[in-house]
């Protein structure tokens, strides 16, 4: 607090339960708590790693800068011997997207997850040191979503035991890989496998990009970045990239195999296992974007909670303060909702890891049996969680008014940075509509003795939910977790029935789901919006301690899923699964909810722990000091560097003087 006042104090003296026991079931656990307390503080305190000045560079300096910071970030690593989970922090709290984040995040998991063991033994300590940077490259000018429409080939030649990497076409040059722009010196590259004029299919190879020397592209090599993207400062710290190849000759053993093998002679072998483990990678990343959208949403509703209650508006009498707007219930059923959002996420995140840890020790079993729900889950649950982020940021921005749009309130860049989450690893409707598929499929099996398992379990007992009716009565039956449960049971399995009882009715069922497309996405989200209020209410059965913890738990808990209600209500009335009367006690107890946040709201988005660094936002500051550090952040703007502005004297000058001789005459 820099002018020792903590302007928010009486909000915090309010709070009904022990912050500090919020703080460690945020985190995790206790360890995990301190691990990032420790880095966050370390990372602030750090001059090398300020940001207030990023949104005033321009491209060249930026994209410098966040390669300074990068390999700053890496000295400290070593220097502090950090280990991967410590390294994984420093990197998130330095807040700025970087190559990193693509070598760490997706180059060495591919290897990692699509390798052979020779294969990882041989790159993995090169890129563990950075040796070699690595970037993931897929996408490509003509095609992202149809990963099998990929254009750029891998020949192979029997007679030098090579693969040759080409890009045919002007659509199937490489396009928008993070890390590959400017830096990366390897890509693991996608590209259809060509074995004697035989296509078979897409393929993952490591692929030298650029010298290790001089940094320059290897022969036939054509690389270089794509431009600036949405915003100012946000993802333009990031090289995302275009590649082309012109015949470029790797070795064969530099094609990924652990899925499938090309043997000396040129025979393509399959192993035991999924083609779909080529796509591996995505769903790892797409469970690390799911734990990663609490965390975006947390940090804008930590900016807007904060400063609705420092900022007044209206409402004073007989001279005395004006009404703090967190106190409008307008306010608060719009900021309420995203708070419980940024927790309802928080642990649906932390059970997504689970199943992806499962899955995956399932998978080096050869146990395959989870991998469809797996593939579900993380697609679903990314498309959900960083449209609600997206959108919550920007409500977020709104909350704040006018300041909101400042730079300086943190939430335009945050937004910026965040808001290609709901298009890359897989754009958010072509993720639901793999969803919408795996519910197809479960409603076609149920007849067939085939259980539904896991987060479809419940379609079992579709016959029971068919018939269900919600026996609400009065508001506070809407508190129950049952009552909820069921209610988002039965819309979800009737939102899926009715999809398929229509598919039916197409003889060709392919037509049928281009043709039903919109319905099945919406089916496809109340199936996801269930999963995350049913590991909310899990979470709520396990033994919580803190003074006051679990009852704020519950009611953030009620909030989300009431407010789901609320906003899908049309869907639950024309499901028949509640009745009218039955959504107006809902609204009314998500108002009696509102009331019991109120009280606890700076406590609950003090939970998160933020440092001011890392929440970068003048509105947002942990002492409330709003008004004097907006003011004295103004006049640090470059324009402000000189009273009289550059180009002043060139072009206005003489457009005043101009109208100045037309006045006397
Ligand atoms: C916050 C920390 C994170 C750190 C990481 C850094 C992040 C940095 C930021 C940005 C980086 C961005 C990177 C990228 O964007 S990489 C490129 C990502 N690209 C995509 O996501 C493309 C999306 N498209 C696809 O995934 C697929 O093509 C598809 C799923 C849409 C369709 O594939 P297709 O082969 O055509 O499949 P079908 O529909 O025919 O289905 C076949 C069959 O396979 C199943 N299936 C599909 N995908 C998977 C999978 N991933 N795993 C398991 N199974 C899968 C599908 O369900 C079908 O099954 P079936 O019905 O039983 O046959
Ligand atoms: C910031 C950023 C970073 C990225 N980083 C990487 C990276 O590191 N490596 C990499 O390989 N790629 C990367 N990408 C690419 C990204 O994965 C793709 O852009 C993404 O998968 C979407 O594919 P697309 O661009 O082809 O969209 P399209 O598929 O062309 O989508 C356009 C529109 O068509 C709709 N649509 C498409 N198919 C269907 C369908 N079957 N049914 C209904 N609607 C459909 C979509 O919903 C969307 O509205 C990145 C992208 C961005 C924005």
């Amino acid at each position: 607090m820099e002018d020792g006042v903590d302007h928010l104090a009486f909000e915090r003296n309010k709070a009904q339960f022990d912050v500090e026991d919020m703080k460690i079931i945020w985190a995790g656990s206790r360890q995990d708590f301190e691990l990032s307390d420790r880095i966050s503080r370390l990372v602030a305190s750090d001059p090398a790693f300020r940001k207030d000045d990023r949104t005033t560079l321009d491209r060249k300096e930026l994209f410098k800068n966040t390669l300074r910071k990068a390999a700053y970030a890496w000295k400290r690593i070593n220097e502090l011997r950090l280990n991967e989970q410590e390294a994984y922090k420093l990197r998130s709290f330095v807040d700025q997207p970087a190559f990193t984040d693509l070598h760490w995040g997706m180059f060495v998991p591919a290897i990692q997850g699509q390798g052979t063991d020779e294969q990882q033994q041989k790159w993995l300590p090169l890129a563990y040191r950075m040796q070699i940077i690595g970037c993931y490259a897929q996408t490509e000018l003509g095609h992202g979503s149809n990963v099998q429409g990929l254009e750029t080939t891998a020949t192979f030649d029997p007679k030098t035991d090579e693969f040759v990497i080409h890009s045919p076409t002007l659509t199937s040059s490489k396009w928008w890989p993070g890390g590959l722009g400017k830096i990366s010196t390897h890509a693991v590259a996608y590209a259809r496998l060509i074995i004697g004029g035989e296509d078979h299919g897409v393929h993952g190879f490591i692929v030298q990009l650029r010298s290790l020397d001089d940094h320059l592209p290897l022969p036939g090599i054509t690389i270089g970045d794509i431009g600036m993207k949405f915003g100012n400062a946000a993802y333009n710290t990031m090289d995302n990239g275009v590649l082309r190849f012109d015949h470029v000759r790797i070795p064969r053993n530099q094609m990924l195999m652990r899925v499938s093998q090309v043997t000396r002679e040129g025979k393509y072998v399959s192993s035991n296992v999924p083609r779909q483990l080529v796509y591996g990678t995505m769903v790892n990343v797409r469970q690390k974007i799911v734990a990663d959208a609490s965390v975006a949403l947390s940090r804008a509703v930590c900016i807007a909670t904060r400063y609705s209650a420092v900022r007044r508006q209206f409402g004073s009498h007989n001279g005395g303060l004006e009404t703090q707007v967190i106190d409008y219930k307008t306010q608060q059923a719009r900021l309420f909702p995203l708070l419980a959002s940024a927790y309802a996420f928080r642990f649906v995140g932390g059970w997504l890891k689970w199943l992806y840890m499962d899955v995956t020790e399932r998978l080096q079993a050869n146990d395959f049996s989870t991998l469809p729900e797996a593939h579900a889950c993380t697609a679903g649950l990314k498309s959900l969680t960083t449209t609600a982020t997206a959108d919550g940021i920007e409500e977020c921005r709104k909350l704040c008014g006018g300041h909101g749009y400042l730079c300086s309130s943190g939430l335009p860049e945050l937004f910026a940075v965040y808001v290609p989450a709901c298009t890359y690893e897989g754009d958010n409707v072509v993720l639901l509509l793999q969803v919408a598929r795996h519910l197809m499929k479960t409603v076609s099996q149920l007849g067939s003795g085939n259980k539904p398992v896991g987060t479809t379990a419940y379609m079992a007992r579709v016959e029971q939910l068919m018939q269900y009716h919600s026996d609400v009565e009065k508001a506070e039956d809407w508190l129950k977790p049952n009552v909820v449960l069921e209610a988002f049971e039965a819309r979800a399995s009737r939102m899926s029935v009715a999809c398929a009882q229509n598919l039916s009715k197409f003889a060709n069922p392919e037509e049928g789901f281009q043709e039903l497309a919109a319905d099945l996405v919406d089916a496809a989200v109340a199936h996801c919006q269930l999963i995350v209020v049913s590991k909310f209410i899990e979470k709520l059965q396990q033994d919580i301690p803190g003074k006051g913890v679990k009852k704020q738990l519950e009611v953030l808990c009620s909030i989300y899923a009431l407010f789901l209600l609320h906003k899908h209500l049309g869907d639950f009335l024309s499901t028949g699964c509640i009745n009218p009367k039955q959504g107006s006690l809902a609204s009314e107890q998500l108002r009696n909810l509102y009331s019991q946040v109120r009280p606890n709201a700076i406590a609950l988005v003090d939970a998160f722990n933020y440092t001011d660094h890392y929440l970068g936002s003048i509105l947002g500051r942990y002492d409330g000091n709003v008004y004097p550090k907006l003011y004295e952040e103004a006049w640090k703007d470059p324009l402000n560097d000189s009273v009289v502005p550059d180009g002043f004297k060139e072009y206005i000058q003489p457009m005043l003087k101009q109208q100045l001789r037309n006045a006397r005459l």
